[in-house]
């Protein structure tokens, strides 16, 4: 059955249905201003578990007092009421603009038949980001925030991530690797068919890595929050930062659960009032985070932030997926770049470092660390792919 503004409610499950229709507060694009969108009711999905408010009520206890003042949303315990000008700056939409394609809604569900294509993901972040709700929804269940707070404190504590980039740049002038643990990518498919990320991270810290990175994400990376816990028993003492798509505090939670010392927040996904509060919950948790941009805008917004300290320039375009050194040459020769500098902010060049030259050629834009993923995990012996990248 058809309703309003191609609003489709399907009667199957339904003996009696009324669609409410609201401003939709997930979606960050100006496409939504166009449309109302649907306000979902109940049903399952991401509002069924309970544990997002109750994580909220956790994370603003373990936080600041500021943080605390600000109001949150009961569904994803993220403040509310970020500027619409600063939304425009954020690239990745949060969610489907128009909701999902089939919405349960009580004993029915409903349909968005028009706006199909806006309603696509226009790149491979926005679709990783859009199923993470369903990949959080489901760890939810499993494992409500409060459980999850709970084993935090029983985790190894965190160690100093920032501090090792720094001591070994201060020590041997080249770059501090960031040597990345990941089996497959969307753009790569799979890197490694070998892929154990035990031997891996050994080999990483015996080659030379002051810290690793690894892929999380399963869908797309086929990652796991166990290879964080797996590879620290193993005894690695590098630390490790998780590389995951964070929407949301649970996930930074769950990092440190599984031992991670540091996490990317990825500003393309992230408004600052978001990145602003995730910030403060990585430090209550006396982890570092690896705030990720691609443009100078992106670095601009990210500045604003005081308590910004680790700042990653990803040099893959993550709609045509080229990589290309220059980005991170351009972004740090731009006003932003040199504020960075002026601020004696550690500055990590990711992607497509390959050679010598490489690393080199990042060294000279004014990075102090790299983050290596492909070029030495396909390697089949990644502790002589290090010290050969590194010319030792
Ligand atoms: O690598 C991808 O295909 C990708 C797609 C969408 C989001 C992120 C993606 N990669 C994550 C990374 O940025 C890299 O894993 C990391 O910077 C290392 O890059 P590389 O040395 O080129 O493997």
């Amino acid at each position: 059955m058809a309703g309003p503004s191609g609003v489709c409610v399907s009667m199957s499950r339904a003996r009696g249905v009324s669609v409410s229709r609201a401003h939709c507060g997930g979606a960050r694009h100006p496409s939504r201003r166009r449309s109302p969108a649907i306000i979902r009711r109940s049903g399952r999905g991401l509002d069924q578990s309970s544990s997002s408010s109750l994580g909220f009520a956790f994370v603003c206890r373990a936080t600041t007092e500021e943080s605390e003042s600000m109001p949150a949303s009961e569904e994803t315990g993220l403040p509310k009421g970020e500027s619409s000008e600063e939304e425009e700056e954020v690239f990745i939409r949060r969610r489907p603009p128009h909701g999902r394609p089939r919405n349960p809604c009580g004993p029915i569900d409903f349909v968005v038949t028009d706006y199909v294509e806006e309603n696509e993901p226009r790149n491979i972040l926005e679709e990783i980001v859009w199923y993470k709700d369903t990949e959080i929804a489901a760890r939810k269940d499993a494992m409500p925030l409060t459980r999850l707070a709970a084993g935090v404190k029983k985790a190894p504590p965190p160690r100093d991530f920032l501090a090792a980039l720094k001591n070994t740049y201060k020590e041997t002038n080249q770059p501090a690797l960031i040597a990345e643990v990941k089996k497959a990518s969307p753009s790569k498919g799979v890197i490694q068919p070998n892929f154990d990320p035990v031997r891996i991270a050994k080999a990483y810290e015996a080659g030379g890595a002051t810290c690793l990175s690894v892929l999380t994400d399963e869908k797309f990376f086929q990652g796991s929050f166990s290879y964080l816990r797996e590879i620290r028993a193993a005894g690695v003492t590098c630390p490790l930062l998780c590389k995951e798509f964070v929407v949301e505090p649970y996930q930074v939670f769950l990092a440190r659960f599984y031992g991670a010392d540091a996490i990317l927040l990825i500003a393309a996904v992230l408004p600052n009032s978001d990145l602003a509060y995730l910030l403060k919950v990585v430090k209550s948790l006396g982890m570092t985070a690896l705030v990720e941009v691609h443009t100078e805008g992106e670095l601009e917004r990210v500045l604003s932030i005081p308590e910004v300290e680790l700042v990653g320039i990803n040099n893959r375009d993550l709609g045509t997926f080229e990589v290309t050194l220059e980005t991170t040459k351009r972004i740090m020769e731009s006003k932003q770049g040199q504020e960075c500098k002026d601020r004696d902010l550690v500055v990590v060049g990711e992607s497509g470092i390959f050679t010598l030259d490489d690393v080199n050629f990042t060294q000279e834009c004014g990075c102090r660390s790299i983050l290596v993923g492909e070029s030495l995990v396909k390697e089949n012996d990644p502790e002589t792919a290090i010290k050969t990248l590194f010319g030792r």
